[in-house]
């Protein structure tokens, strides 16, 4: 019986999971290999950045909301901005876990090295787990489940092959080691990519350089936060501007062979450009057994995209590897609560789900740079039918009507999944009306912008 679990990373989706764990009555360790909890969310400086871990810049503003960034079971505080700067994000999850008691369960600077399925695996579906501590020392334990909840914003993808790069003679970088516009003040930069990171960065760097292109292969609409007048949102299309050199010619390589050297030259501008590549992350796990890899530009080939279906027990997790439109917390927060009640259907069951569900998704969602993507509610809500927290707007329409209506109107938040099955949350209605209270813990800790790494 599975008892003892570890978790694999202290970011938002490990401490959901180490959460998860405890409520079920397993015993949770996570090993996080920094010297803190929070992932992502802990902004390092220039000089503290490791390769191989995530980072974020100096003015990241979460693209969702305050309410759909919530846990389940933890409203934010009601003195949190609705679009959260990521110091208030690591503010909460630092509530998160100090609430539930989740830091006794953390072990820091503790690297997981090492994964394999142990000798008699076929009987007991335990793992071997190999830590290393920031002095060197290696450690073995045996677990008799594991949960992956190491992000996947590690590994920069620079397209180089596409990029006749070593013609280009300003400096070029990749989004990853972005921390803010300084050093660039009166540049001209092109940034490459307009996703989140990308459009971020190039309002960034606007503020201070002489002229900033984003470049896009396609248009795209644009949502501001906020329009004129206070409205939630102001749409704009961008059409294939300037925004991009890759417009102007038919493909990237093309673009630079012909009109990078003009750059250079100072013909076109007459001042070395900088390039920001903002093009995305590969991922791998590199400490999982090989058959469990996956190739970077595929879908992983993961139940339900949490376990493997080939294993002869479902005892491996792999949390938050997936994302939708909306915040990433309470898809994973799911995955977590779903893993550790996991069952197993036969393995023809989880592999035929696989094959039909990654054809939907290539048809209409994904795409080879963007394999990762689910339909964010139909996804959570199959979980959350297994785990029997599915919420039944019917039954609610008769017992809280008010509740139905911020559930079907209101944004997508995460909350409706506790208002019944096990886990429930006895707080979940007040939950739901979270910006009305307030939260009777310190709030005003300390706001942590520049942490060691
Ligand atoms: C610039 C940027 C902006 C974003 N903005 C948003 C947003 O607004 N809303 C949103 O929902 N999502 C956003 N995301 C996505 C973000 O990745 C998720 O919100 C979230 O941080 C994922 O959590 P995680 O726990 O899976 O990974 P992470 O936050 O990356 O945490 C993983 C943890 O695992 C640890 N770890 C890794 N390998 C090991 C190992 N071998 N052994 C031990 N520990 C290990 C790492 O040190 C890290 O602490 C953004 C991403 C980026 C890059």
């Amino acid at each position: 019986m599975v008892q003892k679990v570890a978790v694999i990373g202290a970011g938002p989706c490990g401490l959901s999971s180490v959460k998860a764990c405890l409520d079920e009555g397993l015993e949770p360790t996570c090993f996080e290999s920094s010297d803190d909890i929070g992932g992502l969310w802990r902004y390092k400086s220039q000089e503290k950045l490791v390769p191989g871990r995530t980072n974020i810049y100096q003015c990241v503003i979460i693209n969702s909301s305050k309410e759909m960034m919530a846990f389940s079971d933890f409203p934010p505080p009601a003195e949190l901005p609705n679009s959260m700067h990521h110091t208030e994000v690591l503010l909460y999850l630092r509530l998160y876990a100090q609430t539930f008691s989740l830091l006794q369960h953390i072990h820091l600077q503790t690297k997981v090295v090492g994964l394999r399925q142990r000798p008699d695996f076929d009987a007991t579906g335990q793992w071997d787990v190999e830590t290393e501590t920031a002095d060197g020392r290696r450690q073995t334990h045996v677990f008799d489940a594991v949960m992956v909840c190491t992000g996947h914003y590690t590994q920069p993808h620079l397209p180089l092959s596409s990029f006749p790069i070593e013609s280009f003679k300003g400096r070029y970088f990749h989004s990853w080691e972005y921390r803010n516009a300084k050093g660039l003040e009166g540049k001209r930069v092109v940034v490459i990519g307009f996703g989140n990171c990308g459009c971020d960065i190039a309002v960034d760097i606007s503020r201070v350089a002489e002229r900033v292109y984003l470049s896009t292969r396609s248009g795209a609409w644009v949502v501001g936060r906020v329009g004129p007048g206070g409205l939630p949102f102001d749409t704009t299309w961008i059409s294939r501007l300037v925004v991009t050199l890759s417009s102007l010619f038919p493909t990237w390589s093309d673009m630079l062979e012909r009109k990078l050297n003009e750059f250079v030259d100072h013909k076109l501008y007459g001042l070395k450009p900088k390039h920001v590549f903002a093009t995305g992350y590969n991922y791998s796990f590199p400490f999982l057994p090989p058959d469990l890899q996956a190739k970077s530009g595929y879908r992983l080939r993961l139940y339900k995209h949490v376990i493997p279906p080939t294993l002869a027990h479902p005892t491996l997790a792999v949390v938050g590897f997936i994302h939708g439109l909306g915040a990433i917390n309470s898809m994973a927060e799911m995955q977590a609560r779903w893993s550790t009640r996991v069952f197993k259907p036969a393995e023809d069951v989880m592999v035929k789900e696989i094959e039909t569900e990654t054809a939907t998704m290539n048809q209409f969602v994904c795409s080879e740079r963007n394999p990762l993507q689910v339909d964010v509610i139909p996804y959570t809500d199959s979980l959350a039918e297994q785990v029997g927290a599915k919420p039944n707007i019917l039954q609610l329409l008769f017992t809280e009507p008010a509740l139905v209506l911020q559930v079907v109107l209101g944004p997508y938040t995460s909350y409706q999944y506790r208002l019944s099955g096990p886990g429930k949350w006895a707080g979940a209605r007040q939950a739901i009306f979270a910006q009305k209270q307030r939260i009777a813990r310190p709030f005003r800790t300390r706001a942590v912008s520049e942490e060691p790494g």
